[in-house]
């Protein structure tokens, strides 16, 4: 009996090294990579657990408004700014202290319709382009550690999109825009940002060309961000993402997650939020894989705010923690290709510290429902070979 109290004291002696937990951004921070972060809105900040959550830079090290800083929102009429909701979020950002992605100038949604029905020739609407670029970019200076200047602007198959902007000026508009911001905010970071371009195709390649054109011209641009709203089971393999991003690397600009989300079809079942989880696992794992991939930005972490359910009918459950604000396998998906340590309670450690000598650690891929692998702190093997999903990790056998 005394025996049995030492041993227990000296494995609780270990513990904090053990079960220090890092979440997504000191994860991330400590692999080389600048953040881990997400976006939020102005209608969830009354939400005050979801707030308390968002703040945690553990977790979040940067923000993105999800529509407080689209052309609708920040000029609503021509030459009339409101900044009331994107200084909110700044705000909250700085206040944290988390990195802020500015989002977006140019883009052909939320547009105003002054802008999208106006009359223009080429001369008033790269005017009125320039005017709004500068006023926004110019409020937020020295805020923004990128902005997406231009948002979408390409088909699926790597033409323009046919945009009011391309429409009246042609091509140049990117250049423009590119050369007005960097104007306006020197040390912001520039981003053309855009989705379906996360694997090779010909939308990657119209992307790549958009940031050669603007090079031609001779404006800067820093960097493509790709959206990644992808559909569990679809999303594309690391492989061909880490092909991807450094097609876009070698053209000498950063790359970024700027909007990951992954989408089933409701309701959701646990084979889909273990498919989920290893669709998150490996797309963080391919920017943790190109030293120019400096960040992951999720498209808001919980599905009680996520956009999806109102825009895909039928569809949802894209985010990694539920709309209960309860961490999902999609979390643990995420910090494994982190490199992070998983949080595990005391129980768990000491447990676990007892048995290493069934100890099944390895360098497997966790995934939902399985133990032993990469991320399972104590590689403790269950009777059953599985481990029951609880609090925010594998900490029960079945
Ligand atoms: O409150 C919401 C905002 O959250 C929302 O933000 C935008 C969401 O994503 C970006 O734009 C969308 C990107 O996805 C497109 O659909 C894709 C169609 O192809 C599919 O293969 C792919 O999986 C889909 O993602 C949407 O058509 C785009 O609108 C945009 O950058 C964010 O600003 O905006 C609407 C607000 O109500």
């Amino acid at each position: 009996m005394v025996q049995l109290s030492t041993i227990v004291l000296a494995a609780a002696s270990v513990l904090p090294s053990l079960t220090q937990a890092a979440g997504l951004h000191s994860s991330a921070v400590a692999k080389g990579k600048l953040y881990f972060g997400t976006a939020t809105d102005n209608g969830e900040l009354s939400d005050t657990a979801y707030v308390a959550q968002l703040g945690n830079t553990d977790d979040f090290g940067q923000l993105t408004p999800g529509n407080a800083m689209k052309w609708d929102a920040t000029e609503p009429s021509q030459n009339t700014f409101s900044f009331n909701n994107g200084d909110v979020i700044a705000n909250l950002a700085a206040k944290n202290g988390q990195k802020l992605r500015c989002h977006t100038l140019v883009w052909h949604s939320q547009l105003p319709n002054w802008v999208s029905s106006g009359s223009w020739t080429n001369a008033t609407l790269i005017a009125a382009m320039k005017n709004h670029i500068t006023n926004v970019v110019t409020h937020y200076k020295g805020k923004c550690y990128a902005w997406d200047v231009a948002n979408e602007v390409l088909n699926e198959d790597g033409t323009y999109r046919d945009s009011v902007f391309y429409k009246v000026i042609g091509e140049a508009f990117l250049p423009i825009a590119f050369a007005t911001a960097a104007a306006a905010d020197p040390s912001a970071k520039l981003y053309y940002n855009d989705y379906n371009i996360e694997s090779p195709g010909a939308k990657a390649s119209g992307a790549q060309r958009i940031v050669k054109l603007v090079k031609q011209y001779g404006a800067k641009i820093d960097g493509v961000g790709l959206q990644a709203h992808f559909i569990v089971g679809s999303t594309p393999s690391q492989s061909s993402q880490s092909t991807n991003l450094a097609a876009f690397t070698a053209l000498g600009v950063d790359v970024a997650y700027t909007e990951l989300d992954i989408r089933m079809n409701l309701p959701s079942t646990s084979a889909q939020l273990a498919q989920q989880s290893a669709d998150y696992q490996s797309t963080i794992a391919a920017c943790m894989g190109n030293t120019r991939c400096i960040g992951m930005t999720i498209w808001d972490w919980t599905d009680k705010y996520s956009w999806v359910p109102s825009t895909f009918s039928g569809q949802g459950d894209a985010c990694p923690w539920d709309s209960n604000l309860v961490k999902k396998p999609a979390y643990a998906g995420i910090l494994a290709a982190l490199g992070g340590t998983p949080s595990s309670t005391v129980t768990t450690t000491l447990v676990t510290t007892t048995t290493s000598a069934n100890n099944g650690g390895g360098t497997g891929v966790p995934l939902y429902g399985q133990c032993g692998g990469l991320g399972w702190t104590g590689g403790k093997v269950c009777a059953t070979g599985t481990c029951k999903y609880q609090n925010d990790w594998y900490s029960q056998c079945l």
